[in-house]
């Protein structure tokens, strides 16, 4: 299925202006950060998680071009997903008030589950395809909680080629998740560990525990989910009435 890569936010700003007041000298590299996962629905933290590692990677120098939400395909078959078609919906709602990051609904479109290092590989090869920028100046990082980090270390949950693949030929930054210990799983895991310089740990000054699963469960309780993601997703779940009974699926 063709599906183009949205490009329309992407900006590469005025690198000179834009380079670290720190004096750090090393050439500069485009990043663009791309995010897997359900988006069941998409909440502030979603969100947050690209402005916390933009912030870290400009710090070191790196300038980030642009973002891309990745909504899971049904085939992802998670207790409680819905369909595919109102995630993307509600990411494109909810990226509505990002400067950079963007939904790129390849993965949701695929009838089977194509996993992480297919769907960094495709964002990348279209940005190459795009003609905008080089093979030498671009990064292609995933950000993701420390629940996703965890999972790389749990036998069966990924092939260590698709761990490996994912570290060593793209990069992570992991936002720490419920005072997790990201250090500790990276150290005490071969394919990590080996590749922890790709591995980048960031805290937010101001951790948010927001999560999916609990957003689900104040809708289905009735509670009020206002500020814990945008006005526009909630307008969208109560007019689809999403969430209301969490055994529907
Ligand atoms: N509060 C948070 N802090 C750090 N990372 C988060 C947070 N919420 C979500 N993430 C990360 O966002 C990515 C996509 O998450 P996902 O859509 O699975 O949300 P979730 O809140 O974990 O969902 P669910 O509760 O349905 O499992 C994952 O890498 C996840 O670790
Ligand atoms: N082995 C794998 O490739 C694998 C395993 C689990 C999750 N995922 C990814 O995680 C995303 C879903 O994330 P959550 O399970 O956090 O909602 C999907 O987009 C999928 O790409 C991939």
């Amino acid at each position: 299925m063709d599906t183009p890569l949205p490009l329309d936010k992407l900006s590469f700003g005025n690198i000179d202006q834009d380079r670290p007041s720190d004096g750090v000298t090393k050439k500069l590299k485009y990043v663009v950060l791309v995010s897997t996962g359900s988006f069941n629905p998409p909440t502030f933290m979603h969100l947050r998680m690209f402005e916390l590692a933009k912030d870290a990677l400009s710090s070191e120098g790196y300038y980030v071009i642009g973002g891309y939400m990745s909504p899971a395909t049904d085939a992802y078959k998670k207790k409680g997903l819905i369909s595919a078609e109102h995630r993307i919906h509600m990411s494109e709602l909810a990226c509505k008030s990002s400067s950079f990051v963007m939904v790129d609904s390849w993965e949701a479109k695929q009838s089977s589950f194509p996993g992480i290092p297919s769907v960094l590989a495709r964002i990348r090869n279209c940005l190459l395809e795009s003609g905008l920028i080089s093979r030498e100046s671009l990064r292609v990082i995933l950000v993701c909680g420390s629940d996703r980090l965890e999972s790389f270390t749990i036998p069966g949950a990924w092939t260590p080629v698709q761990v490996r693949t994912i570290c060593r030929d793209y990069g992570v930054v992991c936002i720490r998740r419920e005072g997790n210990d990201d250090e500790r799983i990276v150290f005490s895991d071969d394919i990590l560990n080996e590749n922890k310089d790709n591995i980048k740990i960031v805290d937010d000054l101001i951790p948010d525990q927001t999560s999916s699963t609990r957003v689900r469960e104040c809708i289905s309780r009735g509670l009020s989910v206002k500020y814990r993601t945008f006005d526009e997703v909630i307008d969208y779940m109560r007019k689809e009435h999403l969430y209301l009974n969490l055994s529907d699926k």
